[in-house]
């Protein structure tokens, strides 16, 4: 199928644009023939399978693996955040932070950025002594510190509790809605991309199977359990203001990767 492309009348350019693009592994075809746009500062979450290709086509957009000299257009600005945190062990959190970065005013930096995912307390920390969702803050601070206009993050939540993740996914719309940058989002739960992001694609067997655009407010459900799933996380110690993810997801999947099928 052929998802929203541009240009469209009055609208940006895209930062991210591939048209045809395709990559296989010796004989097996794993992308194959994707056009796709993401906006300046656009939410977008690629859910699919298992094997449907969805981290060969991120890693191509993090530049990580080869386009083949293909038609890709991606921002250099950008970002990755993965399902483990990848920092080092032997350097403290905040030098995790600015890795790679030039040196100038690099702590102050860093500590900005752990300010805003809520890890001001644990600057000087070793990784090995961090949580799980501590780690992935400092994941997305390092990520943060990059002023992205494109952040990848390939199921940065999966490996976290329940409760963390709630947690996490506040984090990164509030942190989304402060830098605007754009997103995309690779997950297998529907509930999450739903609660996240404006666009859902589908990808199976390297090709786009559905697109849902949501226009709806985040935090749109209606259902009745809503209240209930508030009052029950509020006792758990996690804020869930109206609007929230909290709320969005307490109405359910769509189903979305039933109707790919
Ligand atoms: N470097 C590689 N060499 C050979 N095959 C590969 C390579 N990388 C990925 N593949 C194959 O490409 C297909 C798609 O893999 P990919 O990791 O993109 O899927 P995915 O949708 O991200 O899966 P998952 O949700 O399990 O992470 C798989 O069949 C995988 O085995």
């Amino acid at each position: 199928m052929t998802v929203s492309l541009f240009p469209r009348v009055g609208q940006l350019q895209p930062v991210v644009r591939l048209r045809g693009f395709s990559r296989a592994f010796g004989e097996t075809v794993v992308i194959d023939g994707l056009d796709l746009d993401i906006a300046p500062g656009e939410f977008v979450a690629l859910l699919g399978h298992s094997g449907s290709g969805k981290t060969t086509l991120l890693r191509t957009l993090a530049n990580l693996d080869q386009a083949d000299g293909q038609d890709v257009t991606i921002p250099s600005a950008r970002a990755v955040v993965f399902q483990d945190s990848r920092l080092l062990p032997w350097k403290r959190v905040w030098k995790n932070v600015v890795l790679g970065l030039p040196g100038r005013r690099a702590r102050e930096r860093a500590e900005a950025a752990l300010a805003e995912v809520g890890l001001s307390h644990r600057v000087d920390a070793w990784p090995l002594t961090l949580s799980g969702g501590e780690a992935q803050r400092t994941a997305l601070a390092r990520a943060l510190v990059r002023e992205p206009q494109l952040l990848l993050l390939d199921e940065p939540f999966a490996a976290l509790d329940a409760l963390t993740r709630l947690r996490m996914h506040e984090l990164v719309l509030n942190l989304w809605r402060a830098h605007r940058p754009a997103v995309l989002l690779v997950t297998h739960d529907v509930d999450e991309a739903i609660a996240l992001a404006d666009r859902v694609l589908v990808l199976a067997k390297g090709r786009f199977v559905a697109e849902e655009r949501i226009e709806a407010e985040r935090g749109r459900r209606t259902a009745s359990v809503r209240d209930l799933r508030r009052r029950l996380l509020a006792h758990l110690g996690v804020t869930a203001p109206s609007g929230s993810y909290a709320d969005a997801v307490a109405g359910g999947g769509a189903g979305l990767l039933e109707a790919a099928e």
